[in-house]
Formats: C-alpha cells, structure tokens, sequence
C-alpha cells in the first residue's frame, strides 16, 4: 500500500521526574544531542510528515525555537510549538487541537523521549493506519507477567495475549479527535492515546515494533540508550 501523509503532535511537554535529572529529559544531551532533537531529525526527513506540533513547556519555548533555528532553519515544514498540559494526556490533547486537518487527515502521536525510532516502523505505522483507522507500534515482552496485589502474585498473565505499547501511535485525526474529547468530558485519564481511543473504537491494531525504540525513562536508560545509538550509527551487530 502507498503511504499516505500525516500530521505529527510530538510530546516534549514533561519534567523527567523518574530519570532524576534537575531538568526536562528531552534536552538532556545523548552523543552530542538533546533528545528533542533526534525526535524531530526523523520526522523532519519523512516526506510524508506535513506538518509537527511540538508540546513545549511554557518556559522551553525559546529554547526550543533557537534549536530549531540553529538546526533546522532549512526546513519548509510548518512546526508549531503549543503549551503542553500538567499530564501527558492533556498535552496530547492540546498539541490535536492545531491539526490542519483534523476532519480527513491521520495523525501520528509520539514522545520525544524515544529518540532510536526508525524510519521502516514509522512507514509501517504509515500504511496499517490507513487500513485500520488506528495503529500502534508494540513489543512482546520478554520477561513472564505477574498480576500482583500487596506484594503477592495473584495470577501470570498469558504472555501471548500481552504487547508493551512504544509510540508513535497513529490515528484517523477524528477519530482521536473524537475520543480525547469524550474523555475529557468522562474525566478519564490513560497513559497513552491508544487507551483513549479504546472506548470508542475497537479496532486499533498492532505494528509489531522493535526492542531499540525505547522511552528514555530512568537514569539506566542511559546505558542502553547509548550502546543502541553506536549500534544505529555503526550498524554492529549485537552480540558478535
Ligand atoms: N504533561 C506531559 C507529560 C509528558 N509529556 C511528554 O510525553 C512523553 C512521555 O514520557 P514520560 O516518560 O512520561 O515523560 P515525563 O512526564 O517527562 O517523565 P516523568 O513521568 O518521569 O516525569 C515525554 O516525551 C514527555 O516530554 C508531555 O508532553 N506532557
Ligand atoms: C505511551 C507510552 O510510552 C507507551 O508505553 C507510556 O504509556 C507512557 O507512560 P508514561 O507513564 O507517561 O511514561
């Protein structure tokens, strides 16, 4: 199928507080460059991305526009920059609120805190969004599944049945749309879009993922985020 084009909200609107850095994550500096920015550099090359909007706090705004200046002042891409909100949710639901299109075209949604994303996943999420209306890139996980109360293990969850959900996640722009406004007026909260969309649609699908797009989340991220970037950029082969 031919890929189609969309626009992109791209979430940089949070503190970081789980990676216990006394700023914003996405500007901390992975080989040399903000997170933020290795975000941008991927969808500023797809030709199929229209138009970013970027979740900024209200004090990075600056920041971010002299980044882009600095780095990208060639670009013919509109990038807007919109206040994100006090949870991610919110922030995902005011960068919508700048859609260009929000009647007919798609919208990818992803976090500027998983800066390994390739290029062949975003295309794949590309062509099932427009099969399926919604989308999201996931992993098996490797580990077994307890469901656990108080400490005690009430059940293992069938593996099979399990994804970890990453971003991007893809979306009809009304039909995101649509669902982050009943969950507004519903006040309910999820942790990521899909789950929003969950309560009005049931056919959101699986893009089978893989294991380096990971979210920069606690200060070990680090570690693994490093060794997957020489690998990106050197294409090694792990584990020869
Ligand atoms: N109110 C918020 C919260 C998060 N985000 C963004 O959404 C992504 C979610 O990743 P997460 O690890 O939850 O980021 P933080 O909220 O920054 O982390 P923490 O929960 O540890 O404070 C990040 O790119 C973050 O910048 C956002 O735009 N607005
Ligand atoms: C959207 C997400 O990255 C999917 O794994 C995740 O749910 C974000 O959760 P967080 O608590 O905001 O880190």
């Amino acid at each position: 199928m031919a890929k189609t084009s969309y626009e992109l909200v791209l979430l940089a609107a949070g503190q970081g507080k789980r990676m216990k850095s006394d700023r914003n994550k996405v500007w901390l500096s992975l080989m040399g460059k903000p997170l933020i920015q290795r975000a941008l550099e991927t969808f500023l090359k797809d030709p199929f991305c229209t138009h970013i909007i970027v979740t900024v706090n209200p004090d990075e705004i600056e920041m971010l526009q002299e980044l882009i200046e600095a780095e990208f002042s060639d670009t013919k891409k509109p990038i807007t920059l919109v206040v994100g909100g006090a949870e991610r949710q919110y922030s995902s639901y005011n960068g919508l609120q700048y859609l260009q299109n929000p009647q007919d075209g798609y919208v990818m949604i992803h976090e500027a805190a998983r800066p390994f994303l390739e290029q062949s996943a975003v295309d794949e999420l590309n062509e099932e969004m427009q099969k399926s209306g919604a989308a999201i890139l996931a992993v098996p996980p490797k580990d077994t599944i307890k469901q656990v109360k108080n400490g005690i293990i009430e059940q293992t969850i069938l593996r099979e049945t399990v994804w970890q959900a990453q971003t991007p996640q893809a979306f009809k722009s009304s039909l995101v749309l649509e669902a982050h406004e009943k969950a507004r007026v519903e006040d309910f909260f999820g942790t990521d879009d899909a789950s929003v969309v969950e309560r009005t649609f049931s056919g959101i699908r699986i893009v089978s993922g893989n294991y380096y797009n990971i979210k920069m989340t606690t200060p070990e991220d680090w570690v693994t985020g490093e060794a997957i970037l020489r690998h990106q950029q050197n294409k090694e082969v792990p584990g020869q």
